[in-house]
């Protein structure tokens, strides 16, 4: 079984996750957006930042630096040298800046691995989306297709990442279900598809597809329309379901906790028109999200 911890067995001590990705000051993404959630649902971040920007990219300009992989690779020894790499339960990337960012990440999964051989590795193999097109830096893309994405437990690419990591377009359900399908045969042994859209769906809402090798799930949440895309929302999403996974074990459940979670996010940040999600004044939604949503098997 894909398993970090057996929860049944009265450890409730939190779990521990290093958290390798972007940071913002203002607003939400990268690690700004996923270290609350996570510990919004009981977990234990170590936050380690690739980047410190003013603000997300989406905002069209931005300032802060790029940080190098022998600086963020020293972060990690750091941590690596308090002993504590056996009590991790979970390695967390999103945004990596530069290829070489990604051979330090993957040396950082390898390391926490044999100092706990049940430690997982989730990936946001975060490339770009269907509004924007690619957005990180070149040799980024093709360096998550080749070589990445066969070192992660659990990949979260969203409908854009999903078609450029496997060369296939994606239109209606069983084209979604052979592209996480043909990931899986990579390595990974969960493919959460966020944000898919489909000829066969249904019209005015979004989906999600959870695939591993005995199942899949799909759950759709009502769609709202913004003047401008949002971002950071994969961030936040990638980050509830580990949480969820981690603690129930349960596909299912988890990808169910995700569609209510980032749908009561939403849903606040819409009627308050806000250009950033409200992460803070929706943390009671994503613990207990007050809509449920019932996945579908497929
Ligand atoms: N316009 C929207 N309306 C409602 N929920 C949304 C919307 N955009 C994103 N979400 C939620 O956020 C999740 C992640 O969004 P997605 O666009 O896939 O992330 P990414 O930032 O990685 O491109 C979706 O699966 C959905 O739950
Ligand atoms: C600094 C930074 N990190 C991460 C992301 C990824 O965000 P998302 O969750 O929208 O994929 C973005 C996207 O704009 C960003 O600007
Ligand atoms: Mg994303």
């Amino acid at each position: 079984m894909l398993c970090a911890r057996n929860l049944n067995d009265g450890d409730d001590n939190p779990m521990n996750i290093l958290s390798i990705q972007s940071h913002v000051a203002y607003g939400h993404a990268g690690n700004a957006s996923a270290v609350f959630p996570l510990q919004r649902m009981g977990c234990n971040v170590w936050p380690v930042h690739t980047v410190m920007f003013s603000n997300h990219t989406g905002h069209g300009s931005w300032r802060g630096p790029v940080f190098a992989p022998d600086t963020v690779a020293e972060v990690i020894q750091g941590i690596e040298e308090r002993g504590v790499l056996p009590s991790c339960e979970a390695v967390l990337s999103g945004y990596m800046g530069a290829p070489e960012m990604a051979n330090v990440i993957l040396s950082a999964v390898a390391k926490v691995k044999s100092a706990n051989p049940d430690a997982l590795y989730c990936c946001d193999p975060v490339i770009g989306d269907i509004d924007r097109g690619i957005f990180v830096r070149p040799g980024v893309p093709e360096h998550f297709r080749d070589t990445v994405v066969r070192h992660a437990d659990i990949l979260t690419p969203n409908h854009f990442e999903v078609e450029f990591l496997t060369g296939r377009k994606v239109t209606d359900l069983p084209s979604a279900l052979a592209a996480a399908r043909q990931l899986i045969a990579l390595g990974p042994k969960i493919v959460l598809i966020t944000s898919l859209l489909r000829s066969d769906g249904p019209a005015d809402q979004i989906e999600m597809l959870a695939v591993s090798e005995q199942e899949a799930w799909l759950v759709a949440a009502p769609l709202l329309r913004f003047p401008t895309p949002m971002n950071g929302s994969g961030d936040a999403t990638t980050a509830l379901f580990l949480a969820k996974f981690l603690q129930s074990q349960d596909l299912k459940v988890a990808l169910e906790h995700v569609a209510g979670a980032m749908y009561g996010l939403f849903e606040l940040t819409h009627s308050r028109n806000s250009r950033e999600l409200l992460l803070i004044d929706s943390q009671d939604r994503l613990v207990s999200p007050p809509q449920q949503f019932t996945a579908q098997p497929v």
